[in-house]
C-alpha cells in the first residue's frame, strides 16, 4: 500500500468512527454503565435504608465505634449503593472535622481462600492510606498478612467501615462440609479485633449478601461476636424501576427514546424480581441495538431484542458451567433436530440416549445409564434450556421423553461444541449426522 492509501485508509476509519459517535443515539452512556457510581440525586427511594445507615453510621463522627451490619437482599436492589452513598458523606464529613475515616471495600465473589480475603484488605487498606501493601502476596502466614492489616489501620485511620461485598460467596477451601467457611473465620476475627486491643482505632463491618439465611451459616463464636444490625432490601416493582431509569434519562440525547421505552425495560426486569441493574442493562442495550441498527431514535422492538439477547446470554453462560456429562447429553439432544433429514421439534430421549452413547464412544468419554441421562435432561429442564413431555407409543411401546428446545437449539451445539471435549466432535460431523438419521429412522419407521 502506497502512503497516499495509507493516509486515505486512516482518513476514512477516523470519519467512520466520528460519524459512528455523532449519530449515536447516546449522549451519556457512562450513566448505564454498571460500575458507575452515581450522584445522590439520581437515587429513588430507599429512604427506610439510608435512614437506618445513617442512624448506624453517625457515632462515628463522634468519635464513637459503629456497630456491624448485614445488608441483604436480592442482587441489584441497591445494597452496595445505598452503603457506598453513605460511606462517601461521612468520609467527606470525617475530613471536614479533621477525622481520618476510611472505607476499605473488597468484593469477595472471585476470592478463593480466607488467606487471599486477608490479602485483598491489606492491598485495599494500602491503597486507601497510600502506603504499600508491606507483605507479600504468597509465602508469609495469613496471620501476618492479619497484622499487617490491623497495623496499617492503627497507624492511619480514627475509624474504619470494612464493606465485605457478597460475603456468602467467601467459602474458602472446605474439605469438608462441616468445616467452618472463610467467612465466618473472618467476620469472627475482624469483629474480634477492636475487643482484642488489636487495633487502636474503632472498625466495623458492613456485610453484604443476597442470602437472607446468611447467619444460620456462621459458627457460634462468629455469630456472637458479629452480631449485625440487620438492613432489609427488597425486590423492585416495576414503578421503582421505572423511576430509576427516569433519572438516567439523559444518558441518552433529547428526544430519541419513545414513550414505551422506560415502561417495557422496568417491566421486563420486575418480572424477573425487579433487579435495578437488569433493567439499567436493558434500558442501555436497547440503545446498543439501535445505534448498531443505525437508526436515530429507540423503539419497543430494540427493547424486546435486548431483552431476547440478554435471555439467551444468561442461558448460555449457565449452559458453559455444566459438567462434561451434562453437556454431552444436551448436546445430543440438540443435534437430533438439527441434524435430521425430517422436520422435528420434540427430541424422543430413546433417540438422543444412543447419539449420547455413540458420542461418548467417540470421544472416550464414560458411558452413563439411561437413568442418568434422563436425570441431566431433567436438570436442563429446571435451567429452562429445554421442555419435556411424556409419550406414548401406542401399546406395548412404553413411554419416553420428548424434549423441546427453548432456545434455537443450534446455538445450543454450538455453544456447547466450543467446550474442549466437544471440539474432538466437529471433526466426525458427517459421521455423527448419519448415526443421527440412522436413529431417526429406526424410532419413526419402527
Ligand atoms: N434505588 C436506586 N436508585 C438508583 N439506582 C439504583 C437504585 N438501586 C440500585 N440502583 C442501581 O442498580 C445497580 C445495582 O445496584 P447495587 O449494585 O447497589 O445492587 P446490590 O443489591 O448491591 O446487588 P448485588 O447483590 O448483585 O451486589 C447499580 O447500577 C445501582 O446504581
Amino acid at each position: 500500500m502506497s502512503d497516499g492509501d495509507q493516509q486515505s485508509l486512516s482518513d476514512s476509519i477516523k470519519g467512520r468512527l466520528q460519524t459512528g459517535a455523532q449519530n449515536s443515539v447516546f449522549k451519556n452512556k457512562g450513566l448505564l454503565d454498571p460500575d458507575t457510581v452515581i450522584n445522590e440525586d439520581r437515587i429513588v427511594g430507599r429512604d427506610q435504608q439510608l435512614d437506618d445507615i445513617i442512624t448506624y453510621l453517625r457515632p462515628t463522627l463522634n468519635g464513637n465505634r459503629p456497630p456491624n451490619m448485614l445488608l441483604y437482599g436480592p442482587s441489584g436492589t441497591g445494597k452496595s449503593l445505598i452503603t457506598n452513598a453513605v460511606c462517601e458523606q461521612v468520609e467527606e464529613l470525617a475530613q471536614a472535622q479533621g477525622d481520618h475515616f476510611g472505607v476499605v471495600n473488597v468484593n469477595c465473589q472471585t476470592i478463593k481462600s480466607h488467606d487471599r480475603a486477608v490479602y485483598r484488605l491489606v492491598e485495599s487498606a494500602a491503597a486507601k492510606a497510600g502506603v504499600t501493601p508491606g507483605v507479600p502476596e504468597s509465602g508469609v502466614s495469613t496471620d501476618q498478612k492479619l497484622s499487617r492489616f490491623y497495623e496499617i489501620l492503627s497507624d492511619y485511620f480514627d475509624s474504619v467501615i470494612i464493606i465485605l461485598d457478597e460475603i456468602d460467596l467467601l467459602v474458602g477451601r472446605q474439605r469438608d462440609p462441616n468445616d467452618e467457611p472463610a467467612y465466618s473465620k473472618l467476620l469472627y476475627q475482624l469483629s474480634r479485633a477492636s475487643q482484642l486491643g488489636r487495633i487502636d482505632g474503632h472498625i466495623s463491618v458492613a456485610a453484604l449478601t443476597n442470602d437472607p439465611r446468611f447467619m444460620e451459616n456462621l459458627d457460634g463464636r462468629a455469630e456472637s461476636s458479629f452480631n449485625p444490625q440487620d438492613v432489609v432490601f427488597s425486590d423492585y416493582d416495576a414503578n421503582q424501576l421505572r423511576a430509576i431509569l427516569q433519572r438516567r434519562r439523559d444518558a441518552y440525547q433529547d428526544g430519541v427514546l419513545e414513550d414505551d421505552i422506560i415502561p417495557l425495560s422496568a417491566a421486563y426486569a420486575a418480572q424477573d424480581h425487579g433487579d435495578a441493574r437488569k433493567a439499567i442493562d436493558l434500558f442501555r442495550k436497547a440503545g446498543e441495538v439501535a445505534d448498531r441498527q443505525g437508526v436515530d431514535t429507540v423503539r419497543e422492538e430494540h427493547v424486546r431484542d435486548a431483552q431476547e439477547e440478554a435471555e439467551r446470554d444468561r442461558t448460555l453462560t449457565q449452559m458453559q458451567g455444566l459438567s462434561t456429562q451434562k453437556k454431552l447429553s444436551l448436546y445430543a439432544t440438540a443435534i437430533v433436530p438439527v441434524y435430521t433429514n425430517r422436520n422435528m421439534n420434540a427430541v424422543p430421549s430413546t433417540v438422543a440416549y444412543r447419539v449420547y452413547q455413540y458420542l461418548t464412544g467417540l470421544i472416550d468419554a464414560d458411558e452413563k445409564s439411561r437413568d442418568s441421562y434422563l436425570r441431566y435432561m431433567s436438570e436442563a429442564e429446571t435451567y429452562n434450556f429445554v421442555t419435556s413431555e411424556k409419550r406414548g407409543r401406542g401399546y406395548g411401546s412404553g413411554v419416553h421423553k420428548e424434549y423441546t428446545f427453548i432456545d434455537d437449539p443450534e446455538v445450543v451445539a454450538e455453544t456447547l461444541r466450543e467446550d474442549f471435549r466437544l471440539e474432538d466432535v466437529e471433526n466426525n460431523d458427517d459421521l455423527i449426522k448419519s448415526v443421527v438419521n440412522a436413529q431417526v429412522k429406526e424410532f419413526f419407521d419402527d
